[in-house]
């Protein structure tokens, strides 16, 4: 991989079988199953994609509902695999897709705190000397030492996203996110965001605001069906891609 080059994705295909099957009750699943008589029918979500991208560079994925963005984040994630293709990624990740899907229901904010940063590779004196900045940005006060089972979703997102952009990781994923919190939080991500494009972490952004996407990405890939429809500047990608919407 060149120096450069932090992720290079090569000819990715994903295949999900979706089941055909109206059945309504699991016990005649089970028989058809058995008795392989279930019918699958196969589909691409996406089909045959390549890209790579660059140290610092930020890159915005716009396309419809179904195009196949969230699946690729999760792809470059390592959440899933895909059916065909590769891809390298060099450097730390942070991902932040479905928010606070990193986190332990049974274990305190603290714990989580340390449990995520242990899956992103970091050390516990490491996530020892983030801890405070962490807690204080996502607001979750004295909450911090209670399950976070017992947390409200905006608590939840407000913690992973302060836990993702707090540890500096080289490669950042975000997932529609920054619609999180309230306005006042929304504001104080933003901002946390416009630094973190300042520095050298590559970002891969999914939204559907395309606003959003200029904002903070040089680069958009638009993705449809499962095929990169077209890649470039950032402005030009986003003003073909709602020319395109506006036309259907
Ligand atoms: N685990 C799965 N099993 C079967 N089909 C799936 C699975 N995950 C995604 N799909 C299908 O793959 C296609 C692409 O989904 P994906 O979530 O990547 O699209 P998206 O571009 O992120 O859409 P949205 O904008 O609605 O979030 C969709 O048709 C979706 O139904």
């Amino acid at each position: 991989m060149d120096d450069e080059v932090v992720i290079d994705v090569q000819h990715v295909g994903m295949e999900f079988n979706l089941n055909q099957e109206k059945t309504d009750n699991l016990k005649e699943y089970i028989i058809k199953a058995i008795k392989k008589e279930l019918r699958f029918q196969s589909f691409w979500a996406l089909k045959d994609i390549s890209f790579q991208v660059k140290k610092g560079e930020k890159i915005g994925f716009i396309g419809l509902n179904g195009a196949g963005k969230s699946t690729l984040l999760k792809i470059i994630a390592q959440v899933m695999k895909p059916t065909k293709g590769s891809v390298k990624v060099k450097g730390s990740l942070a991902p932040l897709l479905a928010l606070g899907a990193g986190f332990d229901l049974n274990y305190t904010g603290a714990e989580n705190i340390f449990l995520n940063g242990s899956l992103l590779g970091h050390s516990k004196s490491y996530m020892n000397k983030k801890f405070d900045e962490i807690v204080e940005f996502s607001e979750i006060g004295e909450f911090i030492d209670v399950p976070v089972k017992n947390y409200s979703s905006g608590m939840k997102s407000r913690l992973a996203f302060s836990i993702a952009t707090s540890v500096d990781p080289d490669i950042l994923i975000l997932d529609e996110v920054l619609s999180v919190g309230d306005a006042s939080f929304q504001q104080k991500s933003k901002e946390r965001m416009r630094n973190i494009m300042r520095g050298d972490t590559s970002l891969l952004f999914v939204s559907h605001s395309v606003e959003q996407v200029r904002d903070l990405c040089d680069k958009a890939i638009w993705l449809d069906h499962g095929n990169i429809v077209n890649t470039g500047e950032v402005n030009e990608i986003c003003d073909q891609y709602l020319e395109f919407v506006h036309r259907k």
